[in-house]
This record gives structure tokens, C-alpha cells and sequence, in this order.
């Protein structure tokens, strides 16, 4: 068995990184910004009005001073005159700033009557204009590669850039195994159950920004996973559930390597999730053969298949972010391999879960955290301070 760093350093080492595509900017959020793009314009592209008010000429603006209204600017239709001493120009937020103004009155601070207004008594202070290119000059840029989120593209956006390079998504192949399997929605026989994982991990894929499709389900026998493998297409990455660890019908590794996979390791000192193995596919593709127990499944997903996924799409060779959080309870000693325990941080504490049965799927939506517990650790009294990962 080797240890969780050392599967993940051969998983990056099986993973390349994807080309380039180019998608509409509506499109580009989620997506890794594959290189930078540059702003085509100032922001704002002229000193702009702040606030609905009057601009006048700072130099005479004393409590009291009183100005003749000569014209209007508002936002997108500009004022094409000069403000004189003594003269001002009605605007309203977002309005280009006229000639011979440099200070906006908010209307609050003033009394108009007809063409004449009167500033107020105490006067707000501030200019309240924007200056030209004081959100962002033409030339500046947002640097790939970068998980594009809601703010970004509306940065991207405002720099009118219509069209964003983005890394192609990476393509995954889904494969179920085990002839107790059936479709959600199918009616199982007394002895079977419903596909669960498969379903878990596309949605997991999905949300990593990876397209990711569900094979159909193989039955435990050799003919029936080697018509599985050869539908895998122009897949990115292979990932098959189930049939992985040391009993008479876990065929999965025999086939994968009959048909050409060069097994990079097999099993890993972790629980759950020991009998993970990977390796590449004769036609390129990478393969992640995940344990089919549910929960074990969903944790390797976590683990390995996240940071492979982030590691294709240009965004660097990372573990799966850990954060640190008080236990709400004691840990018992642990075993020879990492523990990653189901949790639920609330209040800022992490309560583990009593049963940590690798089937217990309940007990996964209710966690929002896994404790990685170190191999061969003490016990840990509540309070202690413990390494987890969000999910
Ligand atoms: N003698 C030993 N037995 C087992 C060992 C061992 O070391 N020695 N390891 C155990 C561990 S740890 C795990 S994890 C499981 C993994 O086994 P497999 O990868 O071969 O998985 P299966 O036997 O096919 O299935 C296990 C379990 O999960 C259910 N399953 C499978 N696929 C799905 C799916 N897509 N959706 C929902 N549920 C699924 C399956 O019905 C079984 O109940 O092996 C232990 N045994
Ligand atoms: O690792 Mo199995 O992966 O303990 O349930």
C-alpha cells in the first residue's frame, strides 16, 4: 500500500493538461481562464458624475453661493458646453463630467428655484467624480490561468471582452460495475440495488467544471466490461466504481490490464478507500478504478479525483484544500492508514460522526467536512485542533 501523497504524485504524473477553446462570454463563468485577457478600454472612459447633483467649478463653491442651471448631462448623453464661474450643469450619476466642472453638489445640498440654485448651509464634501480610467486603464490585464467566477466576467465584461479562452473541459467516462446494479427509477430485483455513486461523482465532476457521462452499467464478467472500456470514446479519463478489490467477481484490474492499462499503483493506505488503483489506457486515456462501496467512492472523488481534474484544467498539482478546525469530540487512536471521517463543522467545531461505515450514505449528506485522521495517530481529546476538507 502506498500513502495518500504518493498517489496523488503518480496521478499528476498521468494527468496532461488540455488545449484551449474559446466560448462567448455568457458562457465563461465556472470555466479556467486559460491565458490573459486584456481590457480594450478605460473604466470609466471619462471622469463621471458620482452622484445627482449640480457640477460647478470647485474654485467658488462657499456655503450660500448661488449659480445659474445653463444645461443637463445625464448618463449617455453628455453636455457638450463649458461651465463658467457662476454657472452650473444639472447631472446625474454616471454622466460625463463637463467642461469647467470639477466638483459635484449632491442635489440634497441645494435649493433651486427656476433657472437659480443655492448651495446649502453645510455642504457635503467630496467631488464626487470618478476619474477617467479609475476602475481600470486600456491595457490591463486578468491573468490565466483562473477559475472564473460571477465578478470576473463582469469585469470582463465592463473591458468589453466578448470572447474568453478558456481550458477545454476535461471529458470523463463514468463506468458502474457489479450485476447487483440497476438505474435509478428501474425496478430492482430482491437482490438488487440502485447506482448511487456513479451518480454522486458525475455530479461532483460536473461541478469541478469536467463534462462527465455514465456508461452503461457492467455486469460482472469479463465480456461484458471489455464492451464497457471500448465505449469510453475520446475520453479524457476513464473512471470505473466497484469491482476493485481482492473478491472472485472484482474483475475490473484483470480486464483493464488485458486490454492494455499500465497499472500505476493499486491500493493506498486510507480508509476509506483502500482498494483505489490507476493507471493509462492503451489509447491514452488516464484511468482512476475507485472502490465501489458508496461512501468510499465519494471520498476517493474528494481525495484524488478533484485535484486531478483542477491539475487538467491548468490550475496547478494541489491536494484537495485542508482547513483547521477544534474537535466538538474525541478522536480514538487510529490505524495504520489515513481516516477520512465524515463531520459536520457547525459553531466552528467539527462532530464527527459516530458510525463511519463505508456504505452510509445518509451519513454523508449530512457531513459538510471529512477529519483526516493521521495514520498510526493518538487518541485526540475534544478540542484538539484537526485537519479537514470541505465537501
Ligand atoms: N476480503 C476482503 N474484502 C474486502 C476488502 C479486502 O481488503 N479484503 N476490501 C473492502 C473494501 S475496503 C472495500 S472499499 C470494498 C471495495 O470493493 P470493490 O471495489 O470490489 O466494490 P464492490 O465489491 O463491487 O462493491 C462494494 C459495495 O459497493 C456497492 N456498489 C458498487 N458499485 C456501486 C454503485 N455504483 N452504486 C452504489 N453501490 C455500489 C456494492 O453493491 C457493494 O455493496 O471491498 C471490501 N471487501
Ligand atoms: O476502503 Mo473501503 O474503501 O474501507 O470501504
Amino acid at each position: 500500500m502506498i500513502s495518500v501523497p504518493e498517489a496523488l504524485a503518480h496521478l499528476f504524473s498521468l494527468t496532461s493538461s488540455l488545449e484551449t477553446e474559446t466560448v462567448p462570454l455568457g458562457l465563461a463563468n465556472g470555466r479556467v481562464l486559460a491565458s490573459a485577457v486584456t481590457a480594450r478600454r478605460d473604466q470609466p472612459p471619462f471622469a463621471a458624475s458620482a452622484m445627482d447633483g449640480y457640477g460647478v467649478g470647485a474654485a467658488g463653491v462657499v456655503p450660500g453661493a448661488r449659480y445659474k442651471v445653463i444645461g443637463e448631462a445625464a448618463a449617455g448623453h453628455s453636455y457638450a458646453g463649458t461651465a463658467k464661474p457662476g454657472e452650473a450643469v444639472r447631472i446625474f450619476t454616471g454622466a460625463p463630467v463637463p467642461d469647467g466642472v470639477d466638483r459635484v453638489i449632491i442635489q440634497e445640498d441645494v435649493t433651486r428655484k427656476g433657472d437659480v440654485i443655492t448651495l446649502s448651509d453645510r455642504l457635503n464634501k467630496g467631488t464626487h467624480i470618478r476619474p477617467a480610467g479609475g476602475d481600470f486603464k486600456t491595457g490591463q490585464t486578468i491573468e490565466g490561468p483562473r477559475l472564473l467566477r460571477p465578478s470576473d466576467v463582469a469585469l470582463m465584461a465592463a473591458m468589453n471582452i466578448a470572447e474568453v479562452p478558456v481550458t477545454r473541459r476535461p471529458k470523463v467516462a463514468i463506468l458502474s460495475t457489479g450485476d447487483e446494479l440497476v438505474m435509478p427509477g428501474e425496478t430492482p430485483n430482491p437482490d438488487q440495488i440502485i447506482a448511487s455513486n456513479s451518480f454522486g461523482l458525475q455530479a461532483m465532476l460536473r461541478n469541478a467544471g469536467a463534462e462527465a457521462r455514465l456508461l452503461p452499467i457492467a455486469k460482472d464478467t469479463k465480456a461484458s466490461l471489455r464492451m464497457a472500456f471500448e465505449l469510453i470514446d475520446d475520453a479524457d479519463l476513464l473512471i470505473t466504481i466497484g469491482g476493485a478489490s481482492v473478491g472472485d467477481h472484482d474483475l475490473v484490474g484483470d480486464v483493464a490490464q488485458e486490454l492494455g492499462m499500465g497499472r500505476r499503483f493499486y491500493k493506498i493506505a486510507m480508509r476509506p478507500g483502500k482498494p483505489l488503483m490507476a493507471g493509462s489506457m492503451a489509447n491514452g486515456a488516464m484511468m482512476i478504478g475507485l472502490p465501489g462501496n458508496p461512501v468510499s467512492a465519494m471520498v476517493c472523488g474528494h481525495v484524488f479525483v478533484l485535484p486531478v481534474i483542477r491539475a487538467m484544467l491548468g490550475l496547478g498539482e494541489a491536494p484537495s484544500p485542508r482547513l483547521t478546525a477544534p474537535l466538538a469530540t474525541a478522536l480514538p487512536a487510529n490505524g495504520p492508514r489515513e481516516h477520512y471521517m465524515r463531520a459536520r463543522l457547525q459553531d466552528g467545531q467539527l462532530h464527527s460522526f459516530g458510525n463511519q461505515d463505508s456504505s452510509l450514505l445518509t451519513i454523508l449528506s449530512e457531513a459538510n467536512a471529512l477529519i483526516v485522521c493521521p495514520p498510526n495517530a493518538a487518541k485526540q481529546p475534544a478540542g484538539t485542533p484537526a485537519e479537514f476538507i470541505q465537501i
